[in-house]
């Protein structure tokens, strides 16, 4: 679903991205780890169009994202850090709205049955969102992308933040999302969640991936110890 073919990303002559080549199947969730700087967001954002690579190709379901950028945005969503939603509307209010800007209108009922599968209890909905935790935007955050049938999500940080319960009903999220043969691409600092919520990881340095493994090859510590000796 996702191809980045030997992309390289140039910022006043310093690389961020250097050649880098990744993919991502159907029914995956791909953490991609590194330290600051090494390139995740860049590769985030390239995806989402936010900006084109120097050189390569960034391909959503084999189209390229910069040639076809309209066509590769209607089937793709975006949680960042912190998901931003309009604090004075509802949680249902900012899902209409949000859906009906990518082109979709949904009844009442639908609008409720997309919350309630992004995992927002009934009784939080008609709640303002300025009084919503991080946990419950990014729960919006799934919910808009279910309405938009997107078939990919990007996430950045996405468990920076969160309390236990609330990472645990996240990973709980991702995995059902997944389990309909859609994907995610996640950039983590969060070793422990890539490897519970994870289905592949890849550990990025000065641009490049450095590592690849799938998370039922390793464990936790297993996962720390590579890291530590990679970056
Ligand atoms: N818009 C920009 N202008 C100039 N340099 C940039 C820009 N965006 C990123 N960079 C540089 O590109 C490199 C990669 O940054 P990027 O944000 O992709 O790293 P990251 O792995 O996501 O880091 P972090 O974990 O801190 O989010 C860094 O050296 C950063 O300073």
């Amino acid at each position: 679903m996702l191809q980045a073919k030997s992309l390289t990303k140039e910022f006043n002559g310093r690389k961020a991205l250097n050649g880098l080549n990744l993919s991502v199947g159907k029914g995956e969730i791909y953490c991609l780890l590194g330290q600051n700087g090494a390139g995740k967001t860049t590769t985030i954002n390239i995806f989402l169009g936010f900006m084109d690579a120097t050189t390569g190709e960034a391909l959503i379901n084999g189209e390229e994202v910069k040639s076809s950028r309209d066509k590769t945005n209607k089937r793709i969503a975006y949680i960042p850090e912190v998901v931003q939603l309009y604090g004075n509307l509802s949680g249902i209010e900012n899902l209409d709205f949000f859906s009906r800007l990518a082109g979709f209108k949904y009844t009442v009922q639908e609008l409720k049955q997309f919350l309630v599968k992004g995992g927002l209890q009934e009784a939080a909905q008609s709640m303002r969102l300025s009084t919503y935790s991080k946990g419950m935007r990014q729960k919006v955050g799934i919910a808009i992308a279910l309405s938009k049938n997107a078939d990919i999500i990007f996430m950045d940080e996405p468990t920076s933040g969160l309390d236990p319960k609330a990472t645990a009903e996240f990973t709980i999220l991702c995995k059902e999302f997944v389990a309909e043969g859609r994907s995610i691409l996640m950039a983590t600092h969060d070793i422990f969640n890539a490897v519970n919520v994870g289905t592949r990881i890849g550990i990025m340095r000065e641009g490049s991936l450095v590592h690849e493994l799938a998370t039922r090859d390793i464990n936790a510590s297993q996962l720390q110890q590579l890291y530590l000796e990679t970056i």
